[in-house]
C-alpha cells in the first residue's frame, strides 16, 4: 500500500525499497521511515481545504485564490485571517504553484474587515490586565498577528495577481497593496474606508499604497477622506495596470498573465520578486549587494543555460520544479 500511495514518486522509491530490504534491522527501518515522513511532507500535494477561500488550479503551476464568502461580500471574519496567512505559507512552498491569482466571489472582491462578526476585536482588546501599558503590548501583538496574513502575500516568493471586480474596501485595500499586480474590470471601485470607521489602516495600505502610486498628496488625500475612486482613476494613478471590460475577461486576462509567469524560470522569477521587495526597502546599495549575494547561489541554476540554449534555438524552455 505504502509503494503505491508513493509510486509516482523517485525519490520515494529510492526510500523504500532499501526500506522493504532492511528486514529485522529495526534501527535502520525506524531510520528510513524518519526521512520518508519528512520527505512526504515536503513533497505531497499540499491541501487547500478552506472556509472562506476556494483554491484552484485554472493553469499548470497556476494557482487561483478566491475570497469565498459572496453572501457576506467577502468580509474578512475571524477564520480569514487564519486561512489567509496558511494559505500563501502554503502556496510559498507548493512546487506545483509559480503564480497565483487572487480573486472575489460573487459581486464584488470584499467589503473589508467583517463589522458584524466581531472576534478579531474581541481577541484584540481581551487583554484583562488594568495596567494600560501592558494592555497596550497585547493588542499591539494581535495587530501584528493580522498584518501577518497580509505580509504573507508579499513573503511569497510567487507572483501574486489581483483581478478586483466590484469593490474593494477598506481591508481589501491593505490586500491588493500585498500583491505584486493589479487588474481590475471596468465596474471596480476602491475606498481607503479605515478612517470613516474611526480607525488609521494598520494592515499595509499606509506603507505600500504610496510607494504603488508613487504620488504622496493624492495618497494622503484618499486616505484621510475615504473617498471612493473608480477604475479609470485607479489605472491613471498606477494602482491597477489593465482594466478589463467585465469579471469573466479580468480573470482570464490575470489567468493568462499567471500563465505567462509560470513558463518562465522559478529561480529567476521568484529571484527578480524577493528582490524587488528588498530593493524597495532598502538603499540602492543594500539592494545591490543583496543581489550580488542572492545571485552568487543563483547564478548556478541550471535554468540559465537552458534559458539561453532555448532562446538561441528559438525553443520554449521547460523547467523543472523548485
Ligand atoms: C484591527 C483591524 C484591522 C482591519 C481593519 C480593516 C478595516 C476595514 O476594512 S474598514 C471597511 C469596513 N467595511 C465597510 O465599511 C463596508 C460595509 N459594507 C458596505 O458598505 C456594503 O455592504 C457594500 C457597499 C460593500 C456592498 O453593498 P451591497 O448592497 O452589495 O451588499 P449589502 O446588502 O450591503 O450586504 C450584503 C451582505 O453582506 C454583509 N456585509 C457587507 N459588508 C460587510 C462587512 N464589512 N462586514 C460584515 N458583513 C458585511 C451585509 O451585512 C449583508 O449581509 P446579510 O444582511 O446577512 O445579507
Amino acid at each position: 500500500m505504502l509503494k503505491n500511495l508513493v509510486s509516482n514518486s523517485k525519490q520515494m522509491q529510492q526510500l523504500i525499497v532499501p526500506l522493504i530490504s532492511t528486514g529485522r534491522d529495526h534501527k535502520q527501518f525506524f531510520k528510513r521511515i524518519l526521512i520518508l515522513k519528512r520527505t512526504m511532507s515536503s513533497t505531497a500535494t499540499p491541501s487547500y481545504d478552506f472556509q472562506t477561500l476556494k483554491v484552484t488550479s485554472p493553469a499548470e503551476f497556476v494557482k487561483q485564490v478566491e475570497l469565498n464568502r459572496p453572501d457576506k461580500r467577502n468580509a474578512m471574519n475571524t477564520a480569514f485571517w487564519k486561512e489567509v496567512l496558511s494559505c500563501f505559507n502554503t502556496l510559498t512552498n507548493d512546487q506545483d504553484c509559480r503564480a497565483v491569482v487572487l480573486s472575489g466571489a460573487g459581486k464584488l472582491f470584499t467589503a473589508g474587515l467583517d463589522l458584524y462578526e466581531n472576534e478579531v476585536f474581541k481577541k484584540l482588546m481581551a487583554s484583562e490586565s488594568s495596567d494600560s501599558s501592558r494592555k497596550a503590548f497585547q493588542i499591539g501583538q494581535g495587530v501584528r498577528e493580522l498584518q501577518e496574513s497580509f505580509n504573507a502575500i508579499e513573503k511569497c516568493p510567487k507572483p501574486v495577481i489581483a483581478a478586483i471586480h466590484g469593490g474593494c474596501v477598506g481591508g481589501g485595500v491593505d490586500m491588493i497593496s500585498a500583491c505584486d499586480i493589479r487588474f481590475c474590470s471596468q465596474d471596480a471601485w476602491f475606498q481607503i474606508k479605515e478612517v470613516d470607521i474611526g480607525l488609521a489602516a494598520d494592515l499595509g495600505t499606509l506603507q505600500r499604497f504610496p510607494k504603488i502610486i508613487g504620488n504622496d498628496g493624492l495618497f494622503r488625500e484618499l486616505a484621510y477622506t475615504c473617498r471612493k475612486f473608480h477604475s479609470d482613476e485607479a489605472k491613471s494613478m498606477g494602482l491597477v495596470s489593465r482594466i478589463l471590460p467585465d469579471k469573466a475577461s479580468l480573470i482570464d486576462a490575470a489567468v493568462e498573465l499567471a500563465k505567462q509567469i509560470a513558463e518562465k524560470s522559478p529561480v529567476a522569477v521568484q529571484g527578480t520578486k524577493v528582490n524587488v521587495v528588498y530593493s524597495r526597502d532598502h538603499g540602492v546599495y543594500q539592494g545591490l549587494d543583496y543581489m550580488a549575494t542572492w545571485n552568487s547561489a543563483m547564478l548556478q541554476s541550471e535554468d540559465i543555460p537552458k534559458a539561453v540554449g532555448a532562446s538561441m534555438q528559438k525553443q520554449k524552455p521547460v523547467f523543472s520544479k523548485l
